[in-house]
């Protein structure tokens, strides 16, 4: 594809550059590693690296341009200037990467962002069109999953996979918008009919500087990234809420807001069962009940917050709310991972914040008959102020809570468990090594008792040390609750 329609399509003007008519375009890339003869080469200052570095061997390995901030040296290339150098190279990208699939939905939030995306894709799915979500899973079709290895990954890899999908036929998808995909500009470029908001707590201050900051870069979700005209599904019910509404109305985007608090979709009650939940709801003034085979407040909440983004870009309500009794659960998220000796089940979690964790034991607190063993820890190089908080939250809501070690990375595992434990009361357990730690909560249920085991999910592996000497050891919560419950007579 040439530049000059790359620039026209794109509505951007090269900067006066000479030549840019001629010069024939075959790919991006962020990474110098990556570029080949005729790449445009996006140069940023990151956290890590000033990407303006290495132009001189990106232009050596091919890059015909080259688009950062005004002030960075080019020469041998047209320099794109920008003072936010990431949204102008997703902007230019973008007519390069098609087709694209028609719907696109993005969700934010703290947490139920991966729920949200695949509850979408499931809907969507059951209605007969070809869907993928992508996010912390990857990129998921109803054939397979294959993992980027960021939740937002960047915006080549990003818009690369749309096309991939679009390619294959897939004309739905939705995906996450985590706050560094937002404030990095990984997710601009094409048409995002719709957006979510889910929730927001505390997460992530090691990145954004106050929950302020860190809200603002989820809104631009909605001040920027959606497309003019397009609709703003929002979760009533949480303190963010009413802020994130008035962002949407700024904006003048329409409004569908869902939750007990909500106008469009309103729950009007909830009622906890065996093996899922009865939802029942109002929407345009009809009452409706909803046998949702997924347990928790917090997935009802996700699972109607999807059903809000499918009936936002055109999908058909009965179908919609009849096809909530078939959702699957989501991969990691409140997945009965085994049965205990005892006949306990056993829960894999992903709650990494205190807003999650304290999300998931109401979650499972109406099947406890007996007690609630909570095994959970939190990441190292990752915010330090959640980790008390989630101490205190598991003391408070189980009744017996032991600490252990989730992803230690480059920090002393001892000492993220110690600022865990300083937020808990009398009686909390410590057992650093995951495995003893799951394998001591599963021995130790009785009849009527239910284990959670948070903080893991759907993750592969333990992360420990950082950098040169990072390793990821093989470590899966499911597949350890099976082998400790098998090891001591459960199924
Ligand atoms: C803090 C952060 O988000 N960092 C991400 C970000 O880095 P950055 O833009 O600051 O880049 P950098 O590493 O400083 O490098 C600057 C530029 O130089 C380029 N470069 C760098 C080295 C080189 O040799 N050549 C070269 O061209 C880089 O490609 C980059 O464009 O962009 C990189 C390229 O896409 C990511 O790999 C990197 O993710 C790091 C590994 C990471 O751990 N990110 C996590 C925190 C993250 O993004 N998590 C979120 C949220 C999770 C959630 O949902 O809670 C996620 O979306 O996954
Ligand atoms: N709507 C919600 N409200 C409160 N907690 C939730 C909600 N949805 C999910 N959670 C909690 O957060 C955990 C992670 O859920 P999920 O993976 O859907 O969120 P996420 O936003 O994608 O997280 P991440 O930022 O890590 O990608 C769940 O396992 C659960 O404990
Ligand atoms: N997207 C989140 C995932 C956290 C998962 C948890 N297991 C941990 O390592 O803290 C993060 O990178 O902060
Ligand atoms: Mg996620």
């Amino acid at each position: 594809m040439k530049l000059s329609a790359l620039c026209k399509a794109a509505n951007i003007a090269p900067g006066g550059a000479a030549g840019v008519a001629d010069i024939n375009v075959t790919g991006f890339a962020i990474d110098h590693r990556k570029v080949a003869p005729g790449t445009v080469f996006g140069a940023f200052r990151g956290a890590k690296f000033n990407g303006e570095d290495f132009i001189p061997a990106a232009i050596e390995a091919g890059a015909v341009a080259v688009v950062a901030a005004p002030d960075a040296k080019v020469e041998g290339a047209v320099h794109f200037a920008d003072a936010e150098p990431r949204r102008l190279f997703a902007r230019l990208a973008a007519p390069f990467f098609t087709p694209v699939p028609e719907t696109l939905v993005a969700i934010t939030g703290t947490n139920g962002k991966t729920s949200t995306a695949e509850l979408t894709r499931q809907l969507w799915h059951m209605a007969g069109q070809r869907a993928a979500s992508i996010g912390t899973l990857g990129v998921t079709t109803s054939g397979e999953s294959v993992s980027t290895g960021l939740t937002t990954p960047d915006n080549v890899t990003f818009q690369a996979n749309l096309t991939g999908l679009a390619r294959e036929g897939v004309t739905h998808v939705a995906y996450e918008a985590s706050s560094h995909g937002l404030s990095q500009y990984r997710i601009e470029g094409p048409r995002v009919s719709a957006g979510a908001f889910t929730n927001l707590s505390r997460d992530h201050l090691d990145y954004h500087a106050t929950m302020e900051e860190y809200f603002a870069a989820k809104m631009r979700l909605f001040d920027e990234v959606v497309v003019d005209g397009g609709t703003a599904v929002i979760w009533a019910d949480d303190a963010w809420s009413g802020k994130a509404i008035e962002h949407a109305k700024a904006r003048g985007l329409k409004l569908f807001t869902v939750g007990t608090k909500g106008e469009d979709i309103r729950l009007l009650g909830r009622t906890p069962g065996g093996l899922g939940q009865k939802l029942e709801i109002d929407y345009l003034g009809q009452t409706r009940t909803i046998d949702l085979p997924l347990i928790g407040g917090y997935q009802a909440a996700n699972a109607l917050v999807a059903a809000g983004l499918v009936l936002a870009t055109g999908g058909d309500a009965n179908g919609t709310f009849d096809a909530m009794k078939w959702l699957g659960t989501v991969r990691g998220r409140i997945e009965r991972a085994a049965i205990s000796p005892a006949g306990a089940p056993i829960y894999i979690d992903y709650a990494h914040t205190p807003d999650a964790l304290e999300a998931a034991i109401a979650a499972l607190r109406p099947h406890v008959a007996g007690r609630l063993i909570a095994v959970f820890g939190a990441g190292g190089d990752r915010d330090q102020g959640k980790r008390p908080e989630m101490g205190r939250i598991a003391s408070e809501g189980a009744d017996v809570a032991i600490v252990t070690d989730d992803n230690p990375r480059g920090e002393d595992p001892a000492a993220i468990r110690a600022m865990v434990l300083a937020g808990m009361g009398e009686g909390a357990r410590e057992i650093g090594d995951r495995r003893a730690a799951i394998g001591e909560a599963i021995a130790e249920a009785r009849a009527g008792d239910v284990v959670l085991i948070a903080g893991k999910g759907h993750e592969q592996g333990q992360i420990i040390g950082s950098g040169e000497t990072m390793r990821v050891l093989p470590f899966d919560d499911v597949t350890v609750a099976r082998e400790m419950a098998g090891t001591l007579g459960g199924k």
